[in-house]
């Protein structure tokens, strides 16, 4: 398992896929310097226990960890460097933290795309394929997966290679 040189690489999937894992052991099979963009906040005790049990799993193996909810392209921008990996888990909660702002998520989408084919670092996202199911009868669920789903396609088009992970077996879409 490498990671491209030519672009991204985005990791999709559903909940409790493999997709995470997938990705840390793409960045961890890298001898890069391991670097990882958490999204997720934590908004109760699950979610707390949840990172917890995340932190632990990579703690000893040379990551460094940010958290950034809301600024993920001013962060990336910031930590760009040739022999970096940095992996972004996950876009759905990007997302879903811009709508909680009430962001600009075009103006949002484009300036994260504009930044990817200048990055010196490989960049790996993970996000959550949520617009399999049948259509949500709630506006804000509507508008969330058509958010996702289109960021998901400007991420994949800028990306040199994309993976779909279900059932822990990743299948490759892209590159
Ligand atoms: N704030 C914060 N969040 C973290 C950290 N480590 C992991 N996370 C969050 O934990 C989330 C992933 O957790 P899970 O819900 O257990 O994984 P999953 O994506 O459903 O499961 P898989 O598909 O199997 O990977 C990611 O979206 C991260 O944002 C951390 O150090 N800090």
């Amino acid at each position: 398992m490498t990671i491209p040189n030519a672009g991204p690489v985005l990791v999709l999937g559903g909940a409790r896929s493999g997709k995470s894992s997938f990705a840390e052991r793409l960045v961890e099979a890298s001898g890069l310097a391991m670097h990882y963009v958490a999204t997720g906040r934590a908004y109760d005790e699950e979610m707390r226990d949840r990172i917890a049990r995340h932190q632990a799993a990579r703690q000893g193996k040379g990551w460094t960890t940010h958290e950034e909810p809301v600024e993920l392209s001013g962060l990336l921008r910031s930590l760009d460097s040739p022999g970096r990996a940095i992996l972004v888990d996950c876009l759905t909660l990007w997302v879903t933290n811009l709508m909680m702002e009430g962001r600009d998520m075009a103006a949002e989408f484009a300036a994260l795309a504009a930044l990817l084919p200048g990055m010196q670092a490989r960049l790996i996202f993970v996000s959550n394929e949520v617009g399999l199911g049948i259509v949500p009868e709630n506006r804000m669920a509507r508008d969330f997966r058509d958010h996702a789903g289109r960021l998901h396609q400007i991420v994949a088009e800028n990306s040199a290679e994309v993976y779909f992970v279900a059932a822990g077996l990743p299948l490759k879409m892209k590159g």
